[in-house]
């Protein structure tokens, strides 16, 4: 299966849902930088199973045990891998799943494409699960970035149509991205949750499941980080984002709108600013032409309705090749959207910190250890 990814920062996520565990191996990380397992843990926490009635009733610690590749709370410059073990799993719930395949979730195609052998408890290798390590890897890139100035946060756009203020493409700042990349149930107005909360209630209550938007943002990036065609800065954070399980589409700036826009109106005038060139607006996200414009870099990501809904649904029978009900037992996501906070913020990390790597923009730390000071 194909889950590494990385030019410079290389990602090689493993494991599956009910197997012994799930993990990662980050190579190629800068040596020195110190790395706070804190701030690591609160972001695995954000993203855990088992929070609260908008998620999984599955229990699961997520605490990582970091392999290699840190010696005295700072990264060796070797491979860093990390452990997650599953515990609380509970395979039965799988049973009929083997050849009732659930519609919109992988278990059809993943059956096509591995010949029947793929894993299908708890969704076995395209599960959401996959998403824990990936949250350590942006976990620990992230604070790479920090140590250049570099801030992430998101927050829950809308959930089942229900929308939060959206952030300020220009005005966003470090302040508020900090703030939000600490919650739970991260929200520009924090009005906005009770409604957004009553949609996935009515649709647990329904047996059924709703979606959402993510938007994201980056600020303190330097102008002229990218590349143009297929190395974009929007090409990576995507390529990282719809591998993200339940993820339906990115938005970039404007994003789809821009199409019904005017160019005097889209067009982003520059001006100068503190020492460094600026936009008056900011419809093109922080990039243009793949490449870092130094303006907060801001995207959108859609998330669909969880596909294991409660409510009986029709299905092939793989053995017999007849039509068939099924009704799926288990402990399913009424809505993915607030743990998947952390994982889109991780996915942007790494990518955004690929893309410097690429460019030498991120030093040994302070330069090196000088072991006879
Ligand atoms: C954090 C997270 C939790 C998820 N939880 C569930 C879940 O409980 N039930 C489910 O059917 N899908 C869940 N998903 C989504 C499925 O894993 C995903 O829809 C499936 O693997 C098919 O992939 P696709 O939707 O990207 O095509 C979750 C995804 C994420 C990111
Ligand atoms: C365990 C997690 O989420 C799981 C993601 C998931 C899926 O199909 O994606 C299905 C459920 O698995 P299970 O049936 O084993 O409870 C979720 O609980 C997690 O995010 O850590």
């Amino acid at each position: 299966m194909s889950s590494s990814w990385g030019n410079l920062i290389h990602i090689q996520i493993f494991g599956e849902s009910h197997g012994g565990g799930i993990g990662v191996v980050l190579d190629g990380l800068p040596a020195g930088y110190p790395i706070d397992m804190d701030m690591v843990l609160l972001q695995m926490k954000r993203r855990a199973p088992g929070q609260d009635l908008t998620s999984t009733a599955r229990k699961e610690s997520d605490s990582p045990e970091v392999l290699s590749g840190m010696l005295d709370g700072r990264t060796t410059g070797a491979p860093l891998a990390a452990l997650i073990r599953n515990k609380d799993t509970r395979s039965g719930d799988y049973k009929n799943l083997m050849k009732l395949p659930r519609p919109s979730h992988a278990d059809y195609t993943g059956h096509v494409r591995y010949s029947g052998f793929n894993d299908v408890r708890g969704g076995g290798h395209f599960s959401g699960r996959l998403t824990a390590p990936l949250v350590f890897a942006g976990a620990v890139c992230r604070q790479i970035l920090l140590c250049h100035g570099i801030h992430i946060g998101s927050h829950i756009r809308a959930i089942a149509g229900k929308e939060d203020t959206p952030l300020d493409p220009v005005t966003v700042d470090a302040v508020q991205l900090d703030e939000l990349s600490q919650q739970f149930f991260a929200l520009v107005d924090p009005k906005a949750e009770d409604a957004m909360r009553l949609e996935v209630e009515k649709a647990r209550l329904d047996c059924d499941s709703v979606g959402g938007i993510i938007e994201c943002a980056a600020v303190g990036l330097p102008a002229g980080i990218g590349s143009p065609m297929f190395d974009g800065m929007e090409n990576r954070i995507a390529s990282l984002v719809m591998g993200i399980p339940a993820v339906r589409g990115i938005e970039f700036g404007t994003g789809f709108a821009a199409a019904s826009m005017r160019g005097s109106e889209h067009n982003d005038a520059f001006v100068p600013g503190d020492g460094q060139v600026r936009t008056l607006s900011n419809h093109h996200g922080g990039v243009i032409g793949g490449i870092t414009s130094g303006m907060p870099l801001l995207f959108r990501t859609a998330f669909k309705p969880t596909a294991s809904i409660a409510k009986p649904q029709q299905t092939i029978d793989l053995t017999s090749g007849k039509q068939a009900t099924l009704v799926i037992k288990g402990r399913h996501d009424p809505c993915i959207v607030p743990r998947a906070l952390p994982v889109v913020e991780g996915a942007a990390a790494i990518a955004i910190l690929d893309a410097m790597m690429e460019l030498g923009k991120i030093p040994p730390y302070e330069g090196g250890r000088n072991h006879d000071a």
